[in-house]
């Protein structure tokens, strides 16, 4: 089952130009005819009542004759009525005649003039062949973004878009959406196919993990579920892990950077987006992640997709993992290294709240082996890895804001081994998330980070009134 992020207000995000071409294209939008709506009564509706959607109403319609059908219905196919679980073409005997009902659009079709009369005629098609009929609306006759919208505050942003995973319809309403959000869930459960579970993101993420705090809204409370990202299965518990369909395209980004041989270290691998892929083009892996779900998961990834010869685990801490695997890892490339070396080294740090905390890891890694020379770094074609580090930035100049994150933390300026900074994805309004590419180089693993008594006094001042706000608080993002 795929992962998916659905707009269902698509017509909210298409550009003017394209609402320009599908007007020139004669398809009509049923929500802006306000017979095709919903009854008013629903709007403000808490309590989901399928009932009272129930309506009656008056459509243009051709009748013709059994033998007339098909040369006549690709005359009027672009007028015909479409709505969810609504034939618009019905057999139907008129005075003892077997015939068809052609149900038409009202906007376009007014009157029998509305109507490429000429076509119709040279089929024996006529005025008589034209009428208005009854027809009965019910729920089942719109879809889930029709319903809500007829039912949600208009002069508030509606429930503008849901993420798919698996069985799982997972929503993240704003505070003036909290006291429809049973009948969102309902309205979801009734209508996207396969949903089996409806659930609402409870709170900012402010856990370790990173999981999604889960509010069950409607279905089964069944979390386990199976999606595929980019050609790849994932099977994990949703609501023990992190899994974000929204970075998708970020984690196929990253994926078609590495080809078969190179090596990635992912510092924070959640169940495998990143390191899975990878493992699977044949790529060397060494993959971390602290919570032990999410560890478990990743193995199962593995094993799930038949990579698991490719790729190490670990489940530790992302500084750890740097000090003590990634570092004897590339010591024994480095010390191994050879001329025609084509290979890449890629680090994956996607952890965006504090990713960039960790990357004083790397300052003065190898020290000590620069000093007794057990690695030469003077050698030009030592192979540094490309570290790939996200973060969040809020405000304006966020580009720029990252970049001092990074060097802030690094305690040392990119320069020539500034890869790139890359626009990830909007979080919030105001709030960014970009991607960081860079090279480690000589200066960065072999000179530590001197830290000044005051400074080192300072910095534990303020680490120790961090810890205290953030224990009282417990609130960070994604
Ligand atoms: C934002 S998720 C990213 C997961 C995955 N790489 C992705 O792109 O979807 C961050 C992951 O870091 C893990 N994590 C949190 N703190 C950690 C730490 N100190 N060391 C290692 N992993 C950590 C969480 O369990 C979570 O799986």
């Amino acid at each position: 089952m795929n992962k998916i992020i659905i707009n269902i207000f698509s017509a909210a995000n298409t550009s003017i130009r394209n609402i320009q071409i599908i007007r020139q294209r004669h398809f009509w939008k049923n929500m802006d005819c306000e017979l095709l709506q919903p009854p008013c009564e629903v709007q403000g509706m808490v309590e989901l009542k399928r009932e009272k959607f129930a309506k009656a109403i008056q459509i243009p319609r051709l009748w013709v004759r059994e033998e007339k059908a098909q040369k006549v219905l690709p005359v009027v196919k672009k007028l015909l009525l479409k709505m969810e679980k609504l034939k618009p073409v019905k057999p139907c005997t008129l005075n003892e005649v077997d015939g068809r009902e052609i149900l038409l659009h009202p906007t376009p079709v007014k009157q029998w003039e509305d109507l490429p009369c000429n076509e119709l005629e040279q089929h024996e098609v006529n005025k008589e062949n034209f009428a208005f009929t009854q027809i009965q609306l019910t729920y089942d006759n719109w879809r889930a973004d029709e319903i809500l919208k007829a039912v949600l505050p208009k002069d508030e942003e509606g429930l503008t878009s849901y993420s798919r995973i698996g069985h799982i319809v997972h929503l993240n309403l704003r505070d003036h959406l909290l006291p429809y959000k049973n009948l969102i869930g309902l309205v979801l459960l009734d209508k996207v196919a396969n949903c089996k579970t409806v659930v609402n993101k409870a709170s900012t993420i402010d856990n370790t993990y990173r999981n999604f705090q889960l509010e069950l809204l409607c279905g089964e409370p069944i979390y386990q579920v199976e999606t595929k990202e980019n050609g790849v299965f994932f099977e994990f518990d949703f609501s023990k892990v992190y899994w974000n369909p929204r970075l998708s395209t970020e984690h196929e980004r990253i994926v078609q950077m590495l080809k078969p041989g190179d090596v990635l270290y992912d510092v924070f691998a959640g169940v495998g987006p990143f390191s899975v892929p990878a493992a699977k083009k044949k790529c060397t892996v060494l993959a971390n992640d602290l919570n032990p779900e999410s560890f478990r998961w990743l193995q199962h990834n593995l094993k799930r997709n038949k990579c698991q010869q490719m790729a190490q685990s670990f489940n530790k801490d992302g500084r750890d993992f740097i000090l003590q695997d990634i570092k004897q890892d590339l010591a024994k490339r480095w010390q191994q290294s050879k001329e025609d070396e084509n290979y890449k080294i890629h680090i994956t740090m996607n952890l965006p709240a504090m990713s960039v905390e960790f990357l004083s890891a790397f300052r003065g890694l190898f020290e000590r082996e620069c000093h007794e020379k057990t690695i030469n770094f003077e050698q030009d074609n030592l192979n540094y890895p490309l570290v790939h580090v996200y973060s969040f930035a809020k405000g304006t100049n966020t580009k720029e804001l990252v970049l001092q994150l990074v060097e802030d933390n690094l305690k040392m300026p990119l320069k020539d081994n500034l890869e790139g900074i890359y626009f990830v994805r909007n979080v919030a309004p105001n709030k960014d998330m970009y991607r960081v590419s860079f090279h480690l180089n000589k200066e960065i693993v072999t000179q530590p980070i001197v830290v000044q008594p005051e400074e080192e006094f300072e910095n534990h001042l303020k680490r120790k009134t961090e810890g205290e706000q953030e224990d009282m608080t417990n609130v960070s993002q994604i």
